[in-house]
């Protein structure tokens, strides 16, 4: 039975075989790997995985169409919202030691899952996402930017990340109505080591005005910490470099 797609899952698939066999050839699965895909749908990622992995778990939210996935013996599927998905729970299975995590997002909450993903960090090898290409953009921004961002800040910190496919909104059915392209992000060995929510906190606080200077917003929030260390905040958030905003966690951190 042909399947309607469902507008409030975010439901655009994959339509064009160069551009599904250009994401595979990015992802460049290997047998054995623990790979993951987050919003399988109607298998257009999901068949080509499976042929080169062996074994897939797919997480999908579409009650039918985990429904269909289900009659695939090489799949495991967790009939789920992903951002329920605990993601501690998905052992590899040896010899894989940590989890390849790929899908075509859902646009409308495709933050709220690279927010979900990043306490996992530690467990995954790498990922790959196809999202709107104007949050990619927003994910790798250099400082002072208009795309610099609490998102640019948060990802770059954890993650090494870079756009490896433009992808054109011909390329699913239904079209999107914005450009698209596929993000690799590899989590960092040498990271700075902060907890994620109060990095989170702090850098939200910094850009809640972010045509302000920061002692509007930050340099007040560091007063009412009493912080005395060392912070320029006659800058603009988008201004500070992601090392500054890491460094400073770190002193936060240390005098609380
Ligand atoms: C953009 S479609 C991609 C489908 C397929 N991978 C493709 O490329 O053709 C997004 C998929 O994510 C599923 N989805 C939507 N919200 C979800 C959620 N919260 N948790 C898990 N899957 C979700 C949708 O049902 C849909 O299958």
């Amino acid at each position: 039975m042909k399947h309607i797609p469902r507008k409030r899952f975010g439901q655009h698939f994959l339509s064009d075989p160069a551009i599904i066999d250009g994401i595979v050839r990015a992802i460049d699965p290997r047998p054995g790997q623990a790979v993951v895909e987050i919003g399988p749908g109607l298998a257009a990622l999901t068949q080509p995985l499976v042929e080169r992995v062996g074994q897939l778990t797919v997480i999908e939210l579409d009650r039918d169409l985990a429904a269909r996935l289900r009659a695939h013996p090489q799949l495991t599927v967790i009939e789920s919202d992903v951002l329920k998905v605990d993601f501690a729970q998905i052992q590899p299975a040896p010899p894989a030691t940590k989890l390849r995590v790929v899908g075509n997002l859902p646009y409308n909450i495709s933050t709220p899952i690279l927010f979900h993903l990043l306490p996992f960090a530690g467990a995954v090898e790498d990922q790959h996402f196809m999202l709107q290409k104007e949050v990619i953009d927003r994910m790798v921004a250099a400082p002072s930017t208009s795309d610099y961002g609490r998102l640019s800040v948060m990802l770059q910190w954890r993650y090494a990340m870079e756009n490896v496919l433009f992808v054109p909104p011909e390329a699913f059915d239904p079209p999107p109505k914005v450009d698209s392209a596929v993000v690799r992000m590899v989590p960092r060995a040498d990271f700075a080591p902060l907890d994620v929510n109060a990095l989170s906190e702090l850098v939200q606080v910094a850009f809640s005005q972010r045509r302000k200077l920061l002692r509007h917003t930050l340099g007040k929030w560091l007063e009412a910490r009493a912080f005395s260390g060392n912070f320029d905040v006659q800058r603009r958030a988008e201004e500070v470099p992601v090392a500054e905003y890491l460094a400073l966690a770190q002193a936060v951190a240390r005098s609380a």
